[in-house]
């Protein structure tokens, strides 16, 4: 089996003339932290759709722990995805929205009780377990959306902006379940607007513009390529990622002209 769980070659994306994804070409070793960021647009989301196999390529070609895209039974068997907006049901209580996606993953009921027990908890979400999700706030369903992706632990999970909606108790809970599973060596594909996370949590980091990947390295080395005195994530972010008609910094050096 490939020490890599995620390894794109050529991604691209065309919807009619928009563009979303072209030629993104990256790999992720099994058990480490990827950070995916980009401005808004930049084809985060429809790169993270092509991985997990809810959209299909226009060009290139994809694998997820080691199975291709295309593959859809293969893959998803393998990978966990939280989207922007958990998929979960309003009429169920959130103990019967994550039974219900342990009978989907196949759970033997014993596992699956004591995974959803031990994760409720971790999350603070146990008082609720019992409630329907149409009462949860924003935060309580992006919790149960966390829960319910990584429930069947699978080899690789796609986190679209995991903290959003969280409280600082509940976002600190999640950056470390994050390290844990990795720990564990399930391989985190992770997309934020939050630099911080990505600064504290990611082995390796790509930067999408314009729908194409335009740096890629560690957090430290994106740093220590920062223009200026200032080396931190948010500079080397703005150094990549600055449309070519402004004229307010130095030209870009990660990208390469296009
Ligand atoms: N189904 C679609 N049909 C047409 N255009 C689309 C579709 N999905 C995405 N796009 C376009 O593709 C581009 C990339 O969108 P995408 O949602 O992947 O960006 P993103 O990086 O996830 O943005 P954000 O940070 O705002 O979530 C945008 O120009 C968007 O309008």
């Amino acid at each position: 089996m490939t020490d890599l769980a995620i390894d794109a070659d050529g991604l691209g994306k065309r919807y009619g003339e928009t563009v979303a994804v072209r030629d993104v070409s990256l790999s992720v070793a099994r058990g480490t932290v990827y950070g995916f960021l980009g401005p808004n647009g930049a084809g985060k989301t429809t790169t993270m759709r092509m991985l997990t196999t809810l959209t299909t390529p226009t060009s290139g070609s994809a694998t997820v722990a080691g199975e291709p895209v295309t593959d859809r039974a293969a893959v998803t068997e393998h990978l966990g995805y939280l989207p922007e907006e958990p998929p979960v049901y309003d009429e169920l209580t959130g103990r019967e929205q994550l039974s219900y996606v342990a009978g989907l993953r196949d759970l033997p009921e014993d596992v699956a009780g004591e995974r959803v027990d031990a994760l409720l908890s971790r999350f603070d979400l146990a008082d609720a377990a019992d409630r329907r999700v149409g009462g949860y706030s924003t935060g309580m369903r992006q919790k149960l959306g966390v829960i319910q992706s990584v429930l069947h632990e699978p080899e690789v999970v796609f986190f679209d902006e995991p903290t959003s909606g969280l409280d600082p108790r509940a976002a600190r809970t999640m950056r470390e379940t994050i390290a844990d599973l990795a720990a564990q060596d399930m391989t985190v594909f992770l997309s934020t607007h939050v630099l911080s996370v990505v600064d504290e949590l990611a082995d390796e980091v790509g930067v999408l513009f314009d729908g194409e990947l335009v740096a890629e390295g560690s957090p430290d080395s994106l740093k220590s390529r920062a223009a200026g005195g200032e080396r931190t994530l948010e500079s080397a972010f703005m150094d990549v990622t600055t449309p070519d008609d402004a004229s307010t910094v130095d030209a870009p050096g990660g990208r390469d002209g296009a």
